[in-house]
């Protein structure tokens, strides 16, 4: 089973390319964004990273989760360290965000 660090995941950042963890899970959703009914930008602006708690606040049905499985490549590396993607449009504040090391 393949397993990714958060690094690894952060690259994949484009409408091109996008990953998503969820519940520790990693997923290749590039071929979903156009399809997803909430539109695209909110899986660019949550893609890349863990978006458990923004897929959850949505209370996405069943199916949405049935869909993820398609979408599944491996596992997120949990001896890795969370980063923050570096996005031309990020929204942060950049002020309270230490930087890793
Ligand atoms: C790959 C991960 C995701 C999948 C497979 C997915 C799938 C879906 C599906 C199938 C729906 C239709 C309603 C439902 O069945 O629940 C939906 C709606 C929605 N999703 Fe996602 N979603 C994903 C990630 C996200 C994320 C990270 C957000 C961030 C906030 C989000 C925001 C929304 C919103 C706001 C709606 C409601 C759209 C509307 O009814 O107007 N989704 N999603």
């Amino acid at each position: 089973m393949s397993s990714f660090t958060y690094e690894k995941v952060a690259e994949h950042n484009t409408k091109d390319d996008l990953y998503m963890i969820i519940h520790n899970k990693v997923y290749n959703i590039t071929q979903f964004v156009d399809e997803h009914p909430g539109g695209e930008e909110v899986l660019l602006d949550e893609g890349a990273k863990d978006a458990t708690e923004a897929f959850e606040d949505v209370g996405h049905s069943d199916e949405a989760r049935e869909l993820l499985e398609k979408y599944y490549v491996g596992e997120v590396d949990k001896s890795s360290a969370p980063v923050k993607p570096v996005k031309a449009a990020s929204t942060s504040t950049s002020a309270d965000a230490p930087q890793g090391k």
